[in-house]
């Protein structure tokens, strides 16, 4: 099929359909949140949740969800980040999951198409931080998301931010995730302590950690679906490794009670000792590509 941009709707949301090189891709103009992923006739790339709600003010569950100007609860990050908010009941995630971004420059040859997202109506945002934030995709054989910030104020600015990156697996309990030895991470679930393995990571529990110091490349490897997923990062050196498990699930919105044994979310991230210092007039840019390696020697 030829390459092909539409306007397409989700429930209520407006949405970009992209068809590319035999790929899918599907993106909500609500956080320029990345819905969809997947190539002809395999297993989606990205987890979206069976139960998913396109619903204006709410985030999607699954795809790819962009955290900014802070990651997680507020109140869990450094306090170079927390004190520039003073919010009643701070969201989770930060302020753009929910908010309007429009596509303000499309690219588009043989070989790639590339996607210019801006926020909508940054300026009317009395929290925001005066840092422009915009997310440019770009589909070739892989798929490529970049989070650039621009600091337009006259003050340095610390923000926190990830591309919560849901990945579909065919079953959590069976993949492994390399790259991750020997690096420190701190553990959400464990009173944010810090630790440290010796072996690539296999998920046996609840997981939610925040790893640090991270090389640039990680790798999934899926035995059932037979493939390798390679996810590398630019401009980050931390990621949030997240699967709900059993009982968590049962309390997360647009989850199914097993949905936990399809996905698992590597976060490409700017958290805890990495979170990004902007001076005035300064940009940075934060990048993932995944790329579908296909099949794999186990
Ligand atoms: O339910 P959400 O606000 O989308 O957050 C979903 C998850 O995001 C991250 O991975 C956090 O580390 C988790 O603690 C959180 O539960």
């Amino acid at each position: 099929m030829a390459t092909e941009l539409n306007r397409i709707r989700r429930g209520g949301l407006n949405c970009w359909q992209l068809h590319h090189r035999g790929q899918t891709l599907v993106i909500a103009e609500q956080g320029a949140q990345v819905l969809e992923y997947r190539r002809d006739g395999e297993p989606p790339i990205l987890w979206l949740s069976e139960q998913a709600a396109y619903e204006v003010d709410q985030g999607v569950r699954g795809g790819v969800p962009i955290c900014w100007p802070w990651f997680g609860a507020l109140e869990r990050n450094p306090d170079s980040v927390q004190r520039q908010y003073q919010l009643h009941e701070p969201p989770a995630h930060g302020l753009v999951r929910q908010q309007p971004w429009r596509l303000d420059e499309e690219h588009m040859d043989k070989e790639q198409v590339q996607l210019i997202f801006q926020l909508a109506e940054h300026g009317d945002h009395q929290h925001f931080p005066p840092v422009t934030p915009t997310l440019t995709v770009t589909l070739s054989n892989t798929l490529t998301l970049s989070l650039s910030n621009h600091n337009h104020g006259n003050r340095s600015v610390t923000l926190s931010q990830a591309l919560h990156t849901y990945l579909a697996v065919a079953d959590s309990r069976q993949i492994t995730v390399h790259g991750l030895a020997h690096t420190p991470y701190v553990d959400a679930l464990d009173d944010w302590q810090t630790r440290q393995d010796d072996q690539p990571l296999q998920l046996h529990q609840e997981t939610d950690r925040l790893y640090l110091q991270l090389p640039s490349q990680l790798h999934v490897e899926d035995p059932l679906w037979q493939r390798q997923i390679q996810l590398t990062c630019r401009g980050s050196h931390s990621a949030v490794i997240w699967n709900p498990w059993i009982k968590k699930s049962q309390l997360l919105s647009q989850f199914a009670p097993d949905a936990w044994q399809r996905m698992l979310c590597i976060e490409t991230a700017r958290v805890l000792d990495d979170v990004l210092t902007l001076a005035p007039g300064e940009s940075h840019e934060m990048a993932v590509e995944i790329r579908d390696n296909g099949s794999f020697q186990p």
